[in-house]
């Protein structure tokens, strides 16, 4: 006994002595309260292939998982969307003065900034913003660790409720532990709980799940205090986490299919400052933009847009897709497509060099008045929008998103039939693609009014697309509504790429916006 004390002594001020010569926590081993704790670089955990399959993981969200250990990104956010452009504003001119401080100041001022005054019940955006922007900066390295651990606890130096949605939902970890956030009647006041609650947090979770037994962690050396359960413990640091791969869209434990925010990019200091910068600019191009596209004939105002950023490419199948006989054409044209943006219907219409008519689900009045082709509002009654679309079809040539709602990433939602309801038409599937540089011209729960001009607003959009085979009669009078539905999302998902699903807007809308969509 006295000579294991003896050994443990003579440990402790070794391990002591290491740490303070190389500055270097990761080759001691020192005494915990309860237990021997060993210590290893992360690397060599790469290499191990015992079985992890029992072990409990408690990881460092932004010190392991993520390969920038920056919360800035997060921060800004969180003060973008949820607290709008001023409050992004006072964090980004705060940022360098409150960086000098260390990461305690700049966790501790930056989330003041950002959550106080927003009210908690609206505070949605670890659903809705953030978990694309996590996933985009997941380390594979120590991702496929992760999934190697039958049960994972997350920690972070970030708010609680910006972490845990994330790590949560799309890791499937037990649970978060990180700051509290002080509230005071259901506002939060931008105040966090003191550090040393999120160890009776994770103390707390350890005891109640009973995971005591084999948890080990993976972590950065600044929060060692919280691996003091983990029997091991693995080191890293910035330098590790820049040489690792980042986690292939494919690898998503769970599939990214709706996201909300008006950011299409990672507002990291420089970045957000170029955006800051750019605002001026943008609101000018959109005003110029709008000119061009409303007032000019298409032969004119497709190589000026085209010229100011508006960029697009158009590809047609051989075997020819418009109808040409008269008899034909008298049965009108259907041109039906994915929804990427509200633009989708006026891009059709400009690649085709033919003014078109859109039938539109929840476009708002603004959009409407802005467009520089007719649009006409569906209902959502099966009866009153088929009679609307037979009235039309006879009249012009139409375009269609049969999903009735856009779908940022790469997905097709589920096609309502509508269009398949009249058998005669010339039923054309369009496959579009739409990417923005700056802002997403899309939301679920901000204000659909703006949709336009953050668009418009994009320093660069390009825009694809595909104009495939009209569909033959045989296939149109042999099927059902749904079938023809089902083929023509499925056409299109094909050449495009994507994935279809049979989700619904009413599905994303219940996810991003908490409700069914009918706006
Ligand atoms: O993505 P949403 O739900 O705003 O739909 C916009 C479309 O233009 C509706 O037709």
């Amino acid at each position: 006994m006295a000579e294991k004390q003896c050994y443990m002594k003579t440990l402790h001020f070794l391990s002591k002595f290491l740490l303070t010569k190389t500055g270097k926590a990761l080759y001691f081993q020192r005494k915990t309260t309860s237990s021997l704790q060993t210590s290893h670089k992360f690397a060599s955990l790469l290499h191990e292939r015992e079985s992890l399959s029992d072990k409990t993981l408690v990881f460092d969200v932004e010190g392991a998982l993520l390969k920038s250990s920056s919360i800035f990104p997060y921060l800004m956010h969180v003060a973008f969307e949820a607290g709008g452009i001023l409050r992004a504003l006072v964090l980004l001119l705060l940022y360098p003065i409150i960086c000098m401080f260390g990461r305690d100041i700049e966790t501790t001022v930056g989330v003041f900034v950002c959550f106080v005054g927003i009210k908690k019940n609206n505070f949605q955006i670890e659903r809705t913003v953030l978990p694309k922007f996590f996933l985009e900066d997941v380390g594979l390295e120590v991702f496929d660790v992760m999934m190697r651990c039958e049960k994972k606890i997350g920690v972070t130096d970030m708010p609680r409720v910006m972490v845990e949605g994330f790590v949560k939902d799309y890791l499937g970890a037990e649970a978060v532990v990180g700051r509290e956030l002080k509230t005071l009647c259901g506002y939060y006041v931008g105040l966090m709980e003191a550090k040393t609650a999120e160890n009776v947090a994770l103390n707390e979770i350890i005891k109640e799940k009973k995971l005591d037994s084999q948890v080990i962690g993976i972590g950065s050396s600044n929060k060692q205090q919280l691996f003091s359960h983990c029997k091991v413990v693995y080191f890293l640091n910035e330098a590790e986490k820049s040489n690792w791969q980042v986690l292939p869209r494919e690898n998503y434990p769970k599939s990214l299919i709706f996201h909300d925010g008006r950011l299409a990019f990672r507002p990291t200091p420089p970045a957000t400052l170029a955006m800051f910068i750019w605002i001026p600019f943008g609101i000018f191009l959109c005003i110029i933009r709008l000119v061009i596209v409303t007032q000019l004939p298409y032969k004119f105002s497709t190589p000026i847009l085209n010229f100011l950023g508006m960029r697009g490419t158009l590809t047609t199948t051989n075997s020819g897709t418009i109808p040409v006989n008269p008899e034909e054409k008298s049965n009108g044209v259907l041109y039906v497509c994915n929804h990427k943006t509200l633009l989708d219907p006026v891009y059709i219409s400009i690649a085709l060099g033919k003014p078109l008519v859109a039938f539109t689900y929840s476009a708002s009045r603004i959009s409407e008045l802005l467009s520089p082709i007719k649009t006409i509002r569906l209902t959502r009654n099966k009866e009153k929008d088929a009679k609307i679309l037979e009235k039309y079809s006879k009249e012009s040539e139409i375009v269609i998103c049969p999903e009735g709602t856009t779908c940022r990433e790469p997905y097709i939602l589920r096609f309502s039939p509508l269009f398949a309801e009249n058998m005669n038409a010339n039923i054309v599937p369009i496959a579009i693609d739409f990417q923005v540089s700056m802002f997403y011209g899309t939301t679920a729960s901000g204000f659909k009014c703006l949709d336009p001009i953050f668009i418009l607003m994009n320093p660069v959009t390009n825009c694809s697309i595909k104009i495939l085979d009209r569909l033959r009669k045989p296939l149109t009078n042999e099927k059902s509504k749904f079938e023809v539905a089902n083929f023509v999302q499925k056409q299109i998902a094909q050449s495009l790429n994507f994935q279809p699903t049979y989700l619904t807007r009413k599905d994303k809308y219940r996810l991003l916006a908490g409700n069914e969509g009918i706006i």
